[in-house]
């Protein structure tokens, strides 16, 4: 089973509408012991936040007023109330005078809007149908106007709740721009703490590795995976490399492709001989491994079959003072427009370090919020499609190779698609994932 090293965090708040001063303890699981969380205690109208985690229980007690030495009750008996953090975000706990709390999480406010959106067309319908008298043509009017009020009051409240989305992304990712030219000179930063950590295990070579779950939603995965890639498949990747490196160019975006400062490196695509493969050829095994870990995550029957060559992408340091050093700025390598996946095109990545760097070289995922450190023999997996619903990564997924400094950094990319096959390989569509041979100018 995947080993957790991390409680779920939640924000809660707890707010005293009791009318008395309350204190809040902390339940202790093993002991059952309240342990004492609010000093000076909560005066009525007052709110206390809380960073907890999920399944924790807390008690409410009423504190004696100081001039009476008595509680405000009828019968002057201290009240108390509990509860339970439970899995919602935007937790809400309210103390009333009766002791009672009303909970209210982002469900919750979901469930309240929806009702008054129904409670409000339900009176205009039911006013309609009293009005009809059982006429059937204006019964049918009522009801067509009730699911039209309906379909209005919750497309509205999904519109705003969306354009509330776009503007906190439009800011984060204003932030994380920012943030981009600090996380890469700062060469302390090291590897982003893992939300998970899990094995997996090859049926080929039946080692098992520890992988690091960086992030994790439907549409966006970054997975660190320890010594991916061995020595020997390095120095395999270098030798084929070596007589056909050339300068990295990027695509235009109208067929052709140029040089540029956003991609400062050296590299070479290399060619799977996949008839070796059964002879124990190294280029072969580790492109295997590839795809394996692909249909380990995603599922998806991956074959290795028309997609694209392994990418050797290799970086030179230039000393500290280098105003263009190699790099590869912030980038999808795919789609990153949360729209839905285009037959043929990119949904999957993973990087592996073969040569680290003095200084410089870090992969960073500013959007995410994610750093990777190279580590050699390393792999990075990340994946940008949804393997259920086909929809793309919205820009978690973007990352920079960040500047390379001091000594050289030597990569393996293997650029991953979904809906290619022999038949269809990756170079017989086009990059809005329509077919070259279906382009009628083509
Ligand atoms: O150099 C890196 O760390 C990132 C490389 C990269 O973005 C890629 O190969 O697509
Ligand atoms: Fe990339």
């Amino acid at each position: 089973a995947p080993t957790t090293n991390k409680q779920t965090e939640r924000k809660i708040n707890i707010l005293n509408e009791s009318g008395s001063k309350f204190a809040i303890y902390w339940i202790n699981p093993q002991t059952r012991e309240g342990v004492l969380m609010t000093v000076p205690d909560v005066m009525h109208g007052a709110s206390f936040p809380l960073n907890s985690f999920v399944g924790h229980e807390f008690e409410v007690r009423e504190v004696p007023a100081a001039s009476t030495g008595l509680c405000k009750s009828e019968d002057q008996v201290c009240r108390s109330t509990s509860f339970e953090v439970s899995p919602g975000d935007e937790q809400t706990f309210t103390i009333n005078k009766h002791y009672e709390i009303k909970f209210v999480d982002d469900k919750v406010k979901a469930e309240e809007q929806a009702s008054q959106i129904v409670q409000d067309c339900k009176m205009r319908a039911t006013t309609k149908l009293a009005g009809a008298a059982g006429d059937a043509a204006k019964t049918q009017e009522a009801m067509d106007d009730l699911v039209e009020c309906v379909e209005v009051g919750v497309a509205s409240s999904l519109a705003k709740a969306n354009e509330e989305l776009a503007f906190q992304a439009s800011i984060r990712k204003g932030m994380a721009e920012q943030m981009e030219n600090y996380t890469c000179v700062d060469l302390e930063t090291d590897t982003t703490p893992p939300l998970e950590t899990k094995r997996w295990r090859s049926e080929k070579d039946k080692k098992v590795r520890n992988v690091q779950i960086l992030f994790n939603r439907p549409s966006s995965k970054i997975h660190v995976i320890d010594n991916f890639i061995s020595q020997e498949e390095c120095e395999a990747m270098a030798a084929a490399a070596e007589p056909r490196l050339h300068q990295a160019t990027v695509a235009d975006g109208k067929g052709g492709s140029h040089f540029s400062e956003h991609r400062k490196a050296m590299q070479a695509g290399i060619r799977v001989h996949w008839e070796k493969e059964k002879n124990g050829d190294k280029i072969a095994q580790l492109s295997r491994r590839v795809y394996d870990y692909a249909n380990f995550v995603l599922d998806l029957g991956i074959e290795e079959h028309g997609q694209e060559d392994l990418m050797s992408i290799q970086y030179f340091g230039r000393g500290m003072n280098d105003t263009a050093p190699d790099r590869y700025t912030p980038h999808c390598d795919g789609d990153c427009d949360g729209l839905e996946h285009k037959d043929g095109t990119r949904m999957a990545t993973l990087v592996m370090y073969c040569t680290i760097p003095e200084f410089g070289g870090h992969t960073n995922f500013r959007n995410a919020n994610v750093h990777v450190k190279p580590k050699q023999g390393t792999g990075v997996f990340f994946s940008y499609m949804d393997p259920d619903s086909k929809v793309m990564d919205n820009g978690f997924t973007e990352h920079s190779g960040c500047p390379v400094y001091e000594g050289e950094k030597k990569i393996v990319t293997q650029w991953i698609r979904y809906g290619v096959d022999a038949e269809n390989p990756w170079d017989s569509f086009n990059t809005l994932g329509v077919k070259l041979s279906e382009v009628e100018d083509y």
